[in-house]
Formats: structure tokens, sequence, C-alpha cells
């Protein structure tokens, strides 16, 4: 079983451990046991005596995004391999995280197989939010990560909102709808007082797609989840020609694939990665279980099986 995993994202102090210790303590009403990964960009966790109760991994001096992306997998497994009483698990990335670069270490192919995102919240300080755009005009560093954390939630919570008022709450509602993916909600909130449900609902599908036949599964789900992270097993049929025509065809909807793959008359096991439609190829000399990871918005599992499919007849 997956261990099910809820990102919660947002710039500094816009009010994430505030939503955080919601979902626990809704989680743990539920009789569910959750663990915390939080992230610090200090050397110590000020926060960590409030969450004593909890089974808790910190990664300190550095954000997730990237000196200690590969320490956050690391610790993950090896937390994943000594813990059998954890079925939840929420990270809270820093004030200053790309959330997509959290969904990326968690879809790793080591990584893949053992968590599922769940649902990526966003948290939006509406009282500060519009001022953030020019209090770090001249650092477009922040304002480009400002803009990622939005783009990358599947769930949008304007917090704070005691403190604005209507025409406020309507210019800072504009600015976030301009950015952020269309099929994404936007609910308010004053120190996160949101439904339990609209917490911890499932809106981003981690899927595996398997071409063997006797473990293809036919699993149909009709919810609607804007993010995918799709493992695909079982595929050596590709020409590397056909595999890059088949990574572009899915056009803008692919944001990343990466994984490891042989190509059809090969035998060499080659990791690739794919992203902004550039595909690396590099050939590699440790064995690896082939895979092909994609993430993506609107991905469609039935399309991609087909699609697949097909390929796989033509070449055999
Ligand atoms: N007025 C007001 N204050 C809030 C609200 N939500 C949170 N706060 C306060 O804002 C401060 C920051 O909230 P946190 O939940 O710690 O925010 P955070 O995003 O975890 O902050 P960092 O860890 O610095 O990134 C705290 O003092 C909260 O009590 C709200 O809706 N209204």
């Amino acid at each position: 079983m997956k261990i099910p995993v809820y990102i919660v994202t947002g710039f500094l102090g816009s009010g994430k451990t505030t939503v955080l210790k919601k979902m626990l303590r809704s989680l743990k009403e539920q009789g569910k046991r959750p663990a915390l990964i939080m992230n610090e960009l200090g050397s110590e966790n000020v926060e960590k005596e409030m969450f004593e109760d909890e089974a808790m991994i910190e990664l300190l001096n550095g954000c997730i995004c990237c000196t200690i992306q590969e320490d956050m997998r690391n610790e993950l497994q090896l937390f994943l391999s000594q813990t059998t009483n954890v079925d939840v698990i929420i990270i809270e990335g820093t004030g200053i995280a790309n959330p997509a670069e959290i969904v990326e270490a968690l879809t790793h192919p080591e990584l893949i197989d053992l968590v599922k995102i769940v649902s990526i919240i966003g948290m939006v300080d509406a009282s500060r939010y519009l001022e953030y755009q020019s209090l770090f005009q001249s650092s477009k560093e922040i304002r480009t990560m400002l803009k990622q954390q939005i783009e990358s939630s599947a769930l949008l919570i304007m917090n704070k909102m005691d403190l604005i008022d209507q025409k406020k709450e309507k210019k800072v509602r504009a600015k976030i709808e301009e950015i952020k993916r269309r099929e994404v909600p936007i609910v308010y909130s004053t120190y996160g007082d949101v439904s339990e449900e609209t917490l911890l609902e499932t809106r981003f599908l981690t899927d595996v797609i398997s071409t063997e036949k006797s473990t293809h599964h036919h699993h149909h789900d009709h919810h609607h989840h804007t993010f995918q992270a799709i493992k695909i097993e079982g595929i050596n049929s590709f020409t590397q020609k056909d595999f890059e025509k088949w990574l572009k065809s899915h056009g803008p909807t692919l944001l990343r694939a990466k994984g490891y793959i042989t190509f059809l008359g090969e035998d060499k096991v080659n990791s690739f990665q794919y992203a902004a439609n550039r595909l690396e190829i590099e050939s590699i000399d440790i064995p690896k279980q082939t895979c092909i990871i994609l993430i993506g918005t609107n991905l469609n599992k039935d399309v991609l099986d087909q699609s697949l499919s097909e390929f796989v007849q033509q070449n055999i």
C-alpha cells in the first residue's frame, strides 16, 4: 500500500502551520496515524515542540527544492522502511520552496511505489500577496517562486481574510485567477478555517499503467484530478525516435517525464529526463527496472493507455 502524501505550500507566514495542525487533528479523529515532514531554513526547527506527538522527519539547513532533494528521498526511504505505524504523511515546505520540486522528489523511481501524492495545498496570505509583488520587484527569483506556488497547487486557500476588505479581496482574487490553473478551486479562510473534507480531498492522481496483460487493471476513476503522476511499467518497444515523438505528442499537458528505458532492439538501460520539450538520454551501468514516469496536468489515463497499446501493437 502506498502511503498518501499531502504537500502544504505557501509563502512565509501565509498560514501553512495553522492549516497543518488542523489537518493533523482531523486525520487523528479519523483514526489515522500521520507523520510530518517539516523543512525549515534555519539550523533549528523552532516549531518542533508544537508537534511532539507526531512521527517527524526534519530537514534542516536547506530547502527541499535544491540541496536536500536527495536527502529527503533518502530520509523518507529510510523512514518508510523502519516504520509501520504511519498511514499518511504531510509535508510542509519552507516558505520559499517550489512545490513542483517536492513532487519531483516524491515521484523519483525509488519512491513512486512507496508514496502517492494526494494533494498540494497552496496557502496565500490574502493580506500581503499584492504587496509582495511590489516588495519583491527587484527579486525575480522570489516573484517566480510566488507564481510557481500558485501554479502547482491543486487547492488554493486565501487565508487571513479577516485582515482585508472586499475591495482588496477582489483584487487579490483577480491576481490569483490570472495565475492558477482554471479548474483549481479557491477557498477563503481565516486561521485556516476550511472544512475537513475540502482540506483532505484527493486532488492529485498517482497511478500505474502496466502493459503486461495479466496485471493490467482497468480502474476507472471518475474524480477529476488536476495533476497526475503516472508510472508506466513494462515498455521496451520504443525506438528512441518514436519515444521522443510520443512524449512530445502530449504537448504542454506533459510537464515532466523521467525514468529508465531500454530501446527496441537494444539491451542496455538508459536513464532519461524530459522537461520543457527536451529529451535527454544517458546510458547507465547499474541495472535498473525500466519505467516511464509522467507528471502532468489533465493527462488522461485511458488515452495514455490507448496510445501505448497502439504503439506496442505496431511493433510486434
Ligand atoms: N490575522 C490572521 N492571522 C493568521 C491567520 N492565519 C494564520 N495567522 C497567523 O499568522 C502567523 C503565521 O502563521 P503560520 O501558520 O505559522 O504560517 P506559516 O506559513 O507556517 O509560516 P512560516 O513557517 O513562516 O512559513 C501566525 O502568527 C498565525 O497565528 C489568519 O487567517 N488571520
